[in-house]
Parts: structure tokens; sequence; C-alpha cells
């Protein structure tokens, strides 16, 4: 099918072109695409690089964080793959006051791709007890992993560093402001120099807009940034991150339960109302996400059939 590849991952993308680092070249490079491509390469795709220096094929993905595209009314729903094949999800709430039901939709977006979360609470700096409100959120979320962290004192660090194995690949995934990009920073250390200076030594000049970047860790880790997310629609379901709902609703009488006055309902009474609260609402966009998407296919469809009607004639 194609020349001999040779495999290499994405960095970043631009608009048509991608940074990308393969084992052999001494520094990233900006490749396009080899025509259209089945995929479009997102940051933390694996793809083949071909002899005439482009992108020939995206390797299948393993983790991916996928979200509803910010629509307008009326407009199509789609989906943008913010990052693939991750490992781990570092879901971000800021100190001193952070937003449970943020951190339950960014956690379901990573469960949805199947990547793990652990939270990760930072600006601990500005209270007391940061590990216990982030403990206390994780064992809610049914989330083992919690972490307070600041990048002001450093306090923190080592347990995030601890949770980013050499070799594996997190995402940082949060609202905006929830100090992502600072957090970045603080791993990276002095090596945040070096990047800066790669990226911009490229012949198409400097790229200083950079959205979504696979940066390397100087413990051996890979980490992607997700900055200026405002809004995480939903796009596939919410994974495991229900899985306390879940469970406990296989015993709910009726098998589409609600969870309000359903007479023999098993979660109502076990979950915090604000957690389920937060389920329910969740559980509503999907079904409109769902709806919309399956309106859409049946009009693509439709639209083929037609097509080729006249064609034939
Ligand atoms: N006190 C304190 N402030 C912090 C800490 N980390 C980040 N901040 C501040 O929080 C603000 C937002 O931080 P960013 O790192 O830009 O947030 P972000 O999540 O990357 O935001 P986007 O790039 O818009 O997605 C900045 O003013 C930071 O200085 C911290 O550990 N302690
Ligand atoms: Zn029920």
């Amino acid at each position: 099918m194609h020349s001999q590849l040779t495999r290499a991952r994405v960095l970043a993308q631009y608009r048509g072109h991608w940074l990308v680092a393969s084992e052999s070249d001494e520094a990233p490079r900006l490749l396009t695409a080899r025509g259209r491509l089945a995929e479009t390469p997102v940051t933390g795709d694996w793809v083949g690089v071909d002899d005439g220096g482009a992108i020939a094929h995206v390797f299948d993905r393993a983790g991916t964080i996928i979200r509803r595209v910010p629509g307008e009314q009326g407009k199509p729903v789609s989906a943008q793959i913010l990052a693939a094949n991750v490992d781990l999800a570092l879901v971000t709430e800021p100190l001193p006051d952070p937003k449970a039901r943020r951190l339950e939709r960014f956690a379901a977006l990573a469960a949805a791709g199947g990547v793990p979360v652990a939270v990760v609470l930072t600006k601990t700096d500005l209270v007391d007890d940061g590990y216990v409100t982030a403990a206390a959120l994780a064992r809610r979320m049914g989330v083992a992993d919690a972490v307070d962290v600041s990048a002001v004192t450093g306090e923190g660090l080592g347990v995030v560093r601890s949770l980013l194995a050499p070799g594996t690949t997190a995402v940082l995934l949060g609202a905006s402001g929830t100090g992502k990009s600072t957090l970045v920073n603080a791993l990276l250390g002095e090596e945040r120099m070096k990047t800066g200076e790669v990226r911009a030594s490229d012949r198409r000049g400097r790229h200083t807009t950079v959205t979504r970047e696979l940066l390397a860790l100087p413990g051996g880790a890979f980490l992607i940034d997700t900055p200026g997310i405002r809004v995480a629609g939903l796009w596939d379901g919410t994974g495991e991150s229900f899985a306390d709902v879940d469970t406990l609703a296989a015993d709910c009488r009726f098998s589409d339960c609600e969870h309000r006055t359903e007479p023999g309902c098993a979660v109502r009474d076990a979950i915090d109302p604000e957690r389920l609260a937060a389920w329910r609402k969740l559980q509503r966009e999907l079904a409109w996400v769902t709806d919309r998407r399956a309106a859409q296919r049946q009009r693509d469809e439709w639209h083929k059939q037609i097509t080729k009607q006249l064609r034939q004639r």
C-alpha cells in the first residue's frame, strides 16, 4: 500500500500540518499529509511517515479524549478529538472552591474514551487542607487518585510526578483558568525553554498560538495540555465515571428509572442528591446528542441513497 513508513508521534496540530517526532529524527519536523487520510491526525496520534516525508497513515488509537464541538443551534453536532493514545487524565479544578460538577464532566469525558482519571486540585497554597478536599471529591467520584498541588510552593508536585510513569502519556483536562499550563511549566522546570526553541525553529516561522501540545517531561512521561476549553460537551456516554449510580440502578424496579420518585428505586437514597442531579443532567445532554447523531446519520444515509439513484438514471 505504501512505501516504507516510519512510525512517529504527533506533538501538535496546526491548520493542514502537524509537528511530528520520530525516533530517527533529531528534532521534530513540521509535516503535511499525503492526500486525504481516512483519519485526521491529532495530538498524541501515532502516524506513519512515508519516504517523501508526508503523513500517510494514522494508526489505531487507544485512549482518546473526545468532546462535542460547541456548535451553533441548528447546525449539525460534531466531535473533536482533543488527545489520542492517552493513559491517564489529570482532571483539574482550583482550590479554594473546586466545582464537583466540572470535575464530573471532565472525568466522564475521559472515562468515555477509556482513560483512567486522577483528581488534581490546583492552587493548594490558597488553603490549609487541600488534600482533605481532594480526597473527599475523588471518593465521591469513585476515583482512586487524588492530589492537591501548588505551582507556587511546589507542594504536591512530587505526587503528580509519581502518577506519570515513564513512557506513558497523560492529558491535563479542566476548565480554562484551572491552572493547567502553570502546572505544565512547574513539571517541565527548565525544560520549557528547550521545547519553546524547538517550536520556534521551523521554516514556516513561529507558532505561538499552540493549542494542544504533547510535551516530554524530565521524568520520561509525556503530557498533553488542553488550553482554553470553555465547554466540554459529552459525545459518547459517561464510561465508568458514574459506576456508583449505574451499579445501583441495576436493582431499580424500572429499567428506565430516573431515580426521582419511582417506587422501588435503589439509587435515590444511596447517592448524594447533587451527584444524582449531575448524573441526570449529563444523561439528558447525552440523550439529546444521541438523538441528533442518529438524525444526522439517517439524513446522510438518505442523501447517499438519493445520489445513487440519480446517478443510476
Ligand atoms: N495561587 C496560585 N495560583 C495559581 C497556581 N497555578 C496557577 N495559578 C494561577 O491561575 C491562573 C490560571 O492559570 P493557567 O495555568 O493559565 O490556567 P489554564 O488551566 O492553563 O487555563 P487555560 O490555558 O485558559 O485553559 C493564572 O493566573 C495562574 O497564575 C497555583 O498553584 N497557585
Ligand atoms: Zn431508580
